[in-house]
């Protein structure tokens, strides 16, 4: 890829709930370097999920990493420690958004990688208690651009799909896990894609 700068873009995608686009993050050679790095460098687990009483392994690969133990599809993760790649990406996320006027902060992230286009993530919305009412949670995409779909919890309008390319932000602001969910959905796609969600858990509501 051009070692070139290319002009940020900010897309909104929804009014409100807030649904917000941003590209390029990092740009390039960094985007790509942070791929390769991830994908080499971190501990990656295919962790089984209790599926209507079957275990399932599930069908991508995933690291937990921050500050504070994590519940998730009923199970306690204890995250890994940040990894210097991760944290740097960490603040060109925080910076990227304090230009964008909105103030985040963000002690724990979900990686995950799809090797392929079979690797999926099934309908959920990022709604853990420990998350607090209203998250705001920021994605970054690297690698095989995908569609991310949404659809309305209350069915109000046509689910939808947020195409993610290479080095791009998603920012799902306050009310969107409330009102919609979202899905990586399988496709027919040639390659390696790693996603970083970045949330903020309160600590104080963990057992
Ligand atoms: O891979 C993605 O873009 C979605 C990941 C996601 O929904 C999550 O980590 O909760
Ligand atoms: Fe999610």
């Amino acid at each position: 890829m051009p070692d070139t700068p290319t002009k940020a873009v900010t897309e909104r995608l929804l009014e409100t709930p807030s649904l917000l686009r941003l590209a390029p993050l990092l740009g390039e050679p960094r985007a790509s370097h942070m791929l390769a790095c991830l994908s080499h460098d971190l501990a990656w687990q295919r962790p089984h999920l209790r599926l209507y009483g079957r275990e399932h392994p599930i069908p991508r690969q995933q690291v937990w990493m921050g500050d504070v133990g994590y519940r998730y599809s009923g199970q306690d993760f204890t995250p890994d420690p940040w990894h210097p790649a991760v944290l740097a990406l960490r603040q060109a996320v925080v910076e990227r958004l304090a230009n964008a006027g909105i103030r985040a902060r963000f002690n724990s992230v979900l990686l995950n990688r799809y090797a392929d286009g079979q690797d999926r993530m099934g309908w959920h919305s990022d709604d853990e208690t420990e998350l607090g009412p209203e998250p705001l949670i920021a994605a970054v995409s690297l690698g095989c651009e995908r569609p991310l779909r949404f659809r309305w919890r209350d069915k109000r309008q046509a689910p939808f799909n947020v195409w993610l390319p290479h080095d791009s932000l998603l920012v799902m602001g306050r009310g969107v896990q409330r009102q919609l969910q979202h899905a990586l959905l399988p496709r027919k796609v040639p390659g390696v894609r790693i996603s970083l969600t970045f949330r903020w858990v309160h600590p104080s509501q963990m057992q």
